[in-house]
């Protein structure tokens, strides 16, 4: 394992349980009936948890990484749109025309997109600009289906990339993290590492991704059956199952999330593929589910899944099934909505309400 991964797992504690008693009864204390914050209530106090005091500080500013990478397994016909997408959608993103540019404006947060494996070229110099972070591990993955998507090597690499993004954000000031994700095919790679976590059968947690008709979603869930088949990977050696049937940009995503837990920083996760890399993340770090939001529901099947496999509940259920981080961007206000009243908010004594009668 390499010695950042290392470092970063070390340095992941569960959530302080004095500042998340000293929430609750903060909570209990603000100019509101007991509750009635609903889910921004409990939000809080991990909030607290997290951060080791209360009240935490509010999650801002804010930076969605991009995480892209292109799949081997794009070969067997697992997707409708062609692989060139990824590196197009890149370009997008750094001409700001992407949904995910849109409501990261919206929210003020700021876009990086991250080349971890890119299969086609990207425009532009060499070297890293405001946007975009030139970190690519290799041109996509192999495909799955005829042997591992990547070596133990690499995707420890890509993990230590993400961890690295991670601490490059915070450095720069970000006090909450969004992910995201670019890769065409990696709704395939999700739905084999959703199954490998959680137990879960392919065909339950393949879904239709960026649109594909339901004979060829039966088709993908073959596909994950046969290279889960293939390299029988195992829950207990985290960096396999990802080298073996994961994407880059999931085993970057994965160390994003740990880096991210070792700083004590938030991290709103978008879809199925952050939370596919979030399986990974919490099977090597526990732990570092206490730092992990989970901004949204996606349409995804393999999310719920997921999800449930976490205990973690979406903050909100669109039906988006688009990734890039726009359903963690939409969730962001709700994060900061949360630290913000249990900072700010009057408590009985302050504003000289009456408390409840006993
Ligand atoms: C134009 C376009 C923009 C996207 N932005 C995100 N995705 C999303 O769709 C892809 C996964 O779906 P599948 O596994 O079916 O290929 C990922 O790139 C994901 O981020 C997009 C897809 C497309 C086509
Ligand atoms: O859940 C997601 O983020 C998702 C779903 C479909 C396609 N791309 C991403």
């Amino acid at each position: 394992m390499g010695a950042l991964l290392e470092r970063t797992l070390a340095a992941i504690e569960p959530a302080d349980p004095a500042a998340v008693a000293a929430a609750r009864d903060r909570q209990n204390h603000l100019t509101k009936p007991p509750g009635s914050l609903g889910r921004l209530e409990e939000l809080s106090v991990r909030l607290a948890g997290l951060a080791g005091v209360c009240p935490p500080p509010v999650p801002e500013p804010a930076a969605v990484a991009v995480f892209a990478a292109d799949h081997g397994v794009h070969a067997q016909g697992v997707s409708v749109w062609p692989q060139e997408v990824t590196a197009q959608m890149v370009a997008n993103f750094l001409a700001s025309g992407a949904a995910v540019n849109v409501l990261a404006a919206q929210t003020g947060a700021r876009v990086v997109a991250v080349d971890v494996g890119v299969a086609t070229p990207l425009p532009g110099e060499d070297g890293d600009s405001g946007i975009l972070l030139r970190r690519r591990v290799r041109a996509g993955t192999a495909d799955m289906t005829r042997g591992p998507a990547m070596t133990r090597q690499e995707a420890i690499r890509a993990i230590e990339i993400g961890i690295g993004v991670a601490g490059q954000l915070a450095d720069e000031g970000c006090r909450c993290l969004l992910t995201g994700d670019m890769g065409i095919a990696n709704t395939t790679a999700s739905a084999a590492l959703i199954a490998v976590f959680t137990g879960a059968r392919p065909d339950d947690v393949t879904g239709h991704g960026a649109g594909v008709d339901e004979k060829t979603r039966r088709h993908k869930a073959d596909v994950v059956r046969g290279a889960l088949e293939l390299h029988r990977p195992e829950p207990r050696d985290p960096v396999g199952a990802v080298a073996a049937v994961g994407g880059l940009e999931h085993a970057a995503l994965a160390g994003f999330v740990l880096g991210a837990a070792a700083r004590r920083i938030p991290v709103i996760l978008d879809g199925v593929i952050a939370s596919s890399a979030a399986l990974v993340a919490a099977a090597l770090a526990p732990d570092a589910l206490a730092a992990c939001v989970a901004g949204h529901r996606s349409a995804e099947p393999g999310h719920t899944v997921a999800l449930r496999h976490l205990g973690l509940e979406p903050l909100v259920d669109l039906g988006l099934r688009l990734g890039e981080g726009t359903g963690a961007l939409l969730a962001l206000p709700l994060l900061q909505s949360a630290a913000r009243t249990l900072r700010d908010m009057a408590t009985f004594d302050s504003a000289g309400v009456s408390g409840k009668r006993t």
